[in-house]
């Protein structure tokens, strides 16, 4: 965006009355008086326009006092403003009148062209802060100050790279708080949380530069948490540009992240210390001096330096004030606050199937307790949730993707993780990340819709603290729009603000995600029958076709805000189908229980790493009586902070990601793949080689399977009673 700052005076026109003459008007009660001064915007003449901008000049009114007025005609010297052709063509411009003591007076101004209304915001200023540096990213002791987001960029207007405040245009499909984030990823690649903050209680509309312009802004707070491996990525980047090129280790940043036309903007990210901004900018350009030969080509957006300046007042005041009060709490002694809970216990529910799993839930809940401490130390395990990347044989243009061949090490990377710990993370080009940002975005859309809560589409969980919407079938999703053609915009509510949303829109995205969904669903369909070597025939589809029925499902999620008493976001409990695909937003808890050996209970919880651009695929219990047990279908959670116990700082790195993540709503999306309804789930048939031992366990169909774990196990896949919906879909299986 352009924040225009004038320093040059605009051109104000003083034109008093008809032909710069005051006259009094005996209708005037003194009413109209009191209205002024004000525009008549009947009378603004347009004196230019591009694509962006237009030039008006306006006339308002004012009340005049001055009763030799007429002999006071100052700006005759003033330029007359360059009229388009039309304006004479039009013969008179509507004369300025005045009446009673009224003046009409003239002043020229610039006005955005995507401006909606006279008084909308248009812009967000972004008060983007990194956090949380050190913990679990950098060692470093210089590091852990919080650091102030930046932005620099070449601004034509003034000839000079503008040290800035990201900022940016507000879409017509957003909010304010939106915006924000939207602006700050595309500016500098951070992915920020908006925060509700004492020092901005409101989204209040300021002006940038009332002379020149009705441009307005209001200041978005933003944080950006270190914890976030995205934003570690960002800051890798800038640290590694910061080490070649800035002498004080704050300097500017080329950011790898930013999106094309960023760069085209010559865009680059400068972090500042958040303990002294308005030094740090000084130092900035001082070093920024040298680097171009002693000429400061760098100037500074008036709102930053605005802000620094009230930085350091308010630091000043609290200095004196801490000085001189007896009893000082230090913001870091309040940050180190101990947090103390219980750990939760759980019970109960679970995979009743059980054949497939060695461990109860109850095995389970006291062995996660038993194992906390191992637990809580237990880092990220590659051998647990490898990350296997889908790859085909053949030539890379081939534009039939899906019917390729897995090659046969894709295929063994994925049998043996679902073998062992039965998850792995999964990347792959017919998941692009831009896609799954989309979908992200769509389900947040879905589940905060109101008309979708209204109608009972999205549904409280009765135990868990979460929402769902369940999607059945491509079917149900390209049937939308018949059964809300009524509603061509969809009211939502975000925050404090109502919008409007296209409802095909965000159907269109969701519908994208079940198609690529379902093709990644057959790809590792195809290397699970490689894998398990059933392909003896060259037929690696035979998987394939058993789910051709469209019976999979899509659940939207989102986890209710909590604290550090909030337990598990959603309890633990195997899926029931096949497989199921998880694309979720980078908010830490899932956790699946791997055995550590063959002993019975002998696992533990181990959080499945979020890896940005990776979906997670695990096994259901179908499959796993399917191969009799040879792929794992492993019991798996959300957890909170109490799930694990967060008692002051013991809890560790981990402990305090559940804290942070549990004061945000969380995300995600899980894509339940069941087989026809007709298959008869034999291990006979599936298992194959080897695996003489496991053989001829399980004989069900799916459906007499699907309605003996609901009913007779009377559970779903979350280890309690199915609602409503989910018995209705039960009975609609076919
Ligand atoms: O939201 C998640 O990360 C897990 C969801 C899940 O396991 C399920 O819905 O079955
Ligand atoms: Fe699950």
């Amino acid at each position: 965006m352009s924040t225009s700052s004038s320093s040059s005076p605009p051109f104000p026109h003083d034109e008093d009355g008809v032909d710069g003459h005051q006259c009094n008007d005996d209708d005037d009660d003194g009413r109209r008086l009191s209205l002024l001064p004000r525009v008549d915007h009947d009378e603004t003449i347009i004196v230019g326009e591009t694509k962006w901008l237009r030039l008006e000049t306006l006339s308002y009114l004012v009340e005049s006092h001055d009763d030799d007025d007429d002999d006071d005609d100052e700006d005759d010297d003033a330029p007359p403003p360059v009229l388009p052709p039309s304006h004479d063509a039009a013969g008179p411009l509507s004369p300025p009148r005045a009446r009673g003591n009224v003046a009409m007076r003239r002043w020229d101004r610039v006005v955005r062209t995507t401006k909606r209304s006279e008084s909308s915001i248009d812009a967000v200023l972004i008060l983007a802060v990194l956090r949380n540096r050190r913990r679990r990213y950098d060692d470093d002791d210089d590091d852990e100050e919080d650091l102030l987001v930046l932005v620099r960029q070449y601004r034509p207007a003034v000839d000079m790279d503008v040290l800035e405040l990201p900022a940016g245009l507000i879409d017509d499909d957003e909010n304010a708080h939106e915006a924000a984030l939207r602006e700050l990823k595309e500016e500098t690649g951070y992915l920020g949380t908006n925060v509700a903050s004492d020092e901005i209680p409101i989204l209040l509309g300021t002006y940038l530069s009332p002379g020149l312009t009705n441009e307005c802004a209001c200041l978005v707070r933003v944080d950006v948490d270190m914890n976030r491996p995205e934003n570690r990525r960002v800051f890798d980047a800038h640290r590694v540009d910061n080490e070649n090129t800035s002498s004080n280790g704050i300097g500017a940043a080329n950011c790898d992240y930013m999106e094309t036309d960023e760069i085209e903007r010559m865009m680059t990210t400068v972090l500042l210390p958040m303990t002294n901004v308005r030094n740090s900018i000084h130092e900035y350009l001082a070093w920024e001096g040298e680097r171009v030969g002693g000429r400061i080509k760098c100037g500074i957006f008036t709102g930053l330096y605005n802000l620094a300046v009230g930085m350091d007042m308010g630091n000043a005041i609290k200095m004196k004030t801490t000085r001189s009060s007896s009893t000082t709490t230090t913001a870091k002694n309040e940050k180190e606050v101990e947090v103390e809970v219980e750990v939760e216990e759980e019970g109960g529910g679970g995979d009743e199937g059980g054949a497939s799993s060695s461990s109860t839930v109850d095995d389970a809940a006291t062995a996660a307790i038993s194992n906390e401490d191992e637990k809580l130390s237990s880092s990220l395990s590659a051998d647990d949730f490898p990350l296997v990347i889908l790859e085909f044989e053949g030539n890379e243009n081939e534009e039939e993707v899906i019917h390729r061949r897995p090659t046969s090490a894709t295929s063994q990377a994925v049998t043996s993780a679902l073998r062992s710990s039965g998850f792995l993370l999964v990347k792959t080009d017919l998941l692009p990340l831009e896609l799954q940002r989309r979908t992200l975005r769509a389900t947040r859309r879905y589940l905060t819709n109101r008309r979708h809560v209204e109608r009972g589409r999205v549904i409280s969980h009765p135990t868990d603290p979460k929402a769902y919407a369940m999607i059945e079938g491509m079917n149900s999703l390209l049937e939308y729009d018949e059964y809300d053609d009524d509603d061509d915009v969809d009211d939502r509510l975000v925050g404090d603000t109502e919008e409007t949303i296209m409802p095909s829109m965000m159907m269109h995205d969701l519908e994208e995600w079940y198609r690529a969904m379902r093709e990644t669903r057959n790809a590792l369909l195809r290397c699970i029958s490689v894998g398990l070597g059933m392909d003896d025939d060259d037929d690696i589809d035979v998987l394939v076709r058993l789910h051709d029925e469209d019976n999979d499902s899509l659940r939207l999620l989102e986890y209710s805000r909590g604290d550090a008493t909030t337990g598990n976001r959603c309890k633990e409990h195997s899926d029931y189908g096949t497989l199921t695909l998880l694309l979720n937003d980078g908010i830490s808890g899932l956790e699946a229980y791997v055995d550590d050996d063959d002993e019975v209970g002998g696992g533990s919880w181990r959080p499945v790493p979020y890896v940005e651009g990776c979906i997670v695929v695990n096994v259901g219990s179908i499959l796993s009586k399917w191969t009799g047990g040879a792929l794992r279908a492993t019991l798996h959670r959300v957890a909170g902070p109490a799930s694990v116990g967060v008692r002051g700082g013991r809890g560790g790195a981990y402990a305090e990601s559940l804290l942070r993540g549990v004061s945000v709503p969380r995300y995600s999306i899980a894509y339940f793949a069941d087989p026809n309804g007709d298959v008869i789930i034999d291990a006979d048939e599936l298992v194959v080689g080897d695996d003489d031992a496991i053989r001829g366990k399980f004989q069900m169909s799916v459906l007499d399977y699907i309605r003996w774990r609901s009913y007779g196990g009377g559970s779903d896949r979350s280890g309690v009673a199915f609602t409503s919906m989910e018995k209705s879909r039960l009975a609609n299986v076919r």
